[in-house]
């Protein structure tokens, strides 16, 4: 008995490794059309098929294929010269993933995450190296969840990028626009549209998904969604109208590099969380510490501490490093500091070292 197990073993191994050698192949046909490595809403539909043709316990079987899927999928990066992981809001064709492929050159493996949280705590956890995501939009300003969460998480912002967005009206079928019932998007997407959406489609129901590309997940014939060009033709649907949104040629979204702490202090902007005792001048004592050195200030944001109502965190991002100097002055004049990261502008974000 024990004999015919390791042999069974052997033969395992030995199919799995058949399954690495397929998963190479796949690799070169997939560098060849440079299409996604990473598609997790297939893996999941391949799990699901897996899982239906069994009766053994389906957490465990799960397991043991998405540890094949995962090995199948390093073996395909390796490949490819890959070594970084990037982690973005999804599912593809997010403007999150537009960014990613526009500072990576091409389409390379993502994570493709359902929040902005999610990906804050991949890169905090190093389950992936970068994680991109949007911080201010010159419509709809300061995206709250980031920012909140770049607080309350230990990540490092390393780099930006802008993208210009340009929102499309999107259905499965041919609708006029008064025969939309409902319309499904971002709530940045939403509110950097709502001229359009007032005019024309005051009679609709907003429902708000976790990004523009999950609205293909919701969308039926009787509702509408508002997402990017590319994610229209990636997922097959109608464009009704385009380039809905308020701002016509300026609505650019500003996105965040991030990756684990490392301490290293680059870059020409700084960005800084920080608190003041409540009383008259606490916060001009910071802000004249920027103005004293002529340093410019980018963007000045303040959050309920979540202590007390009237207790506020500031953020503050300026045009400087901050130097040991400035820092141990800020020490003085601040309840507490937390610097998020110095960082430059940036054209690419580079995965192959
Ligand atoms: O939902 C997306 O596609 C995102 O990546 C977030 C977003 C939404 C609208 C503009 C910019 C980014």
């Amino acid at each position: 008995m024990r004999h015919k197990i390791r042999l069974i073993d052997f033969i395992l191994l030995r199919f799995i490794e058949e399954r690495m050698k397929v998963a190479r192949d796949v690799a070169k046909e997939k560098k060849k059309t440079d299409s996604p490595i990473d598609i997790r809403d297939i893996e999941e539909q391949k799990i699901k098929e897996i899982l239906d043709r069994t009766d053994l316990n389906p957490v465990r079987m799960r397991r043991i294929f998405e540890e094949i899927m995962k090995l199948a999928k390093e073996e395909e990066y390796r490949l490819l010269g890959i070594s970084k992981t990037v982690a973005v809001l999804g599912p593809m064709g997010s403007f999150s993933d537009e960014m990613a492929m526009k500072l990576i050159g091409s389409r390379i493996p993502l994570k493709y995450c359902s929040t902005t949280d999610e990906i804050i705590e991949m890169v905090e956890k190093g389950e992936v190296d970068y994680g991109i995501v949007p911080i201010e939009n010159s419509t709809y300003g300061t995206v709250i969840p980031v920012l909140d969460a770049l607080l309350n998480h230990e990540v490092e912002v390393f780099g930006e990028a802008k993208l210009e967005i340009h929102h499309c009206l999107v259905s499965k079928k041919k609708l006029d626009l008064k025969e939309i019932k409902r319309i499904y998007s971002h709530p940045q997407a939403i509110s950097q549209s709502l001229g359009f959406i007032n005019t024309y489609l005051s009679h609709a129901e907003i429902r708000y998904t976790s990004s523009t590309s999950d609205a293909v997940n919701l969308l039926d014939d009787e509702s509408a969604a508002i997402m990017s060009e590319n994610a229209a033709r990636m997922y097959g649907l109608l464009i009704l109208r385009r380039s809905i949104q308020d701002l016509k040629e300026k609505n650019i979204t500003r996105f965040y590099i991030i990756r684990r702490k490392t301490g290293k202090m680059e870059g020409r902007y700084t960005s800084l969380f920080f608190g003041v005792q409540d009383r008259p001048g606490s916060l001009k004592a910071v802000l004249d510490i920027f103005a004293n050195r002529g340093i410019n200030l980018r963007k000045l944001e303040s959050r309920p501490a979540r202590t007390f109502l009237g207790d506020y965190v500031f953020f503050v991002e300026v045009e400087a490093p901050l130097k040991e100097e400035d820092i141990r002055d800020l020490e003085k004049v601040t309840a507490f500091y937390k610097i998020i990261g110095v960082f430059d502008e940036v054209e690419e974000l580079d995965v192959f070292k």
